[in-house]
């Protein structure tokens, strides 16, 4: 069975005034998770209002102490809890089982410059996001050599969630989705549309055709 279509609108785009109305209007447009980019700021488990509490929250940690999140996130109602490979290379596969035994799904992130082969060994993980920017800031230009990576994962593991986060838009969704890639992280696209949800169900039907015509 191919694996389900995410859009998941980055957050990071997002008025941090009205944080909440800004995910509810997401919802509303139809977005499958909600991408929280961690850097600094954690949410705290007050923070979540109650009409987007059911909400996927797709949290990408882009710390160098990934470890000190799992319970804050936990406590927070965090749904997937993906943190970079690089910064966690000798413990990952420990840090994959914490995070399991915290009740999320665990994802693992890969720069550019990072090998697949980074990622594989015996506890495995339930999705793993390429970057197709360098980490850091929304509104970046996508990376088309990172294409090789999710075409590289998706042949191996069929069945595996594999994200994609920045630079998609309308423009470059093609490529990702005919790579494998199910799970799209959307930030400047979709927030800087006039209407967002046409961007969204355009994101989602360009994984659903390239599904179907592979
Ligand atoms: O992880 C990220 C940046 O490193 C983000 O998810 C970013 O918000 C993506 O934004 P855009 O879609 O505008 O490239
Ligand atoms: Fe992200």
């Amino acid at each position: 069975m191919a694996v389900v279509a995410k859009i998941a609108p980055s957050m990071l785009s997002s008025d941090f005034a009205n944080l909440a109305s800004e995910a509810e209007r997401m919802l509303r447009f139809g977005a499958d998770w909600l991408h929280m980019d961690i850097m600094a700021l954690c949410p705290q488990p007050d923070n979540r209002s109650s009409s987007h509490r059911e909400a996927y929250l797709d949290c990408h940690l882009m710390v160098t102490n990934p470890l000190d999140y799992v319970e804050p996130l936990a406590k927070a109602g965090a749904s997937g809890f993906t943190f970079h490979v690089e910064v966690a290379k000798d413990y990952w596969q420990d840090l994959v089982h914490q995070i399991k035994v915290k009740g999320m799904r665990p994802g693992v992130a890969l720069k550019p410059g990072t090998p697949v082969e980074e990622v594989e060994g015996e506890n495995p993980v339930e999705m793993v996001l390429v970057m197709t920017v360098e980490p850091g800031f929304g509104g970046q230009k996508f990376m088309p050599e990172t294409m090789d990576k999710v075409r590289a994962l998706r042949k191996k593991y069929p069945s595996l969630d594999i994200e994609v986060d920045g630079g998609l838009g309308p423009s470059t969704i093609d490529m990702a989705a005919s790579a494998g890639a199910n799970c799209i992280v959307a930030g400047s696209s979709v927030f800087g549309a006039k209407e967002p949800a046409n961007v969204i169900s355009i994101l989602r039907k360009s994984v659903r055709d390239a599904q179907q015509s592979s």
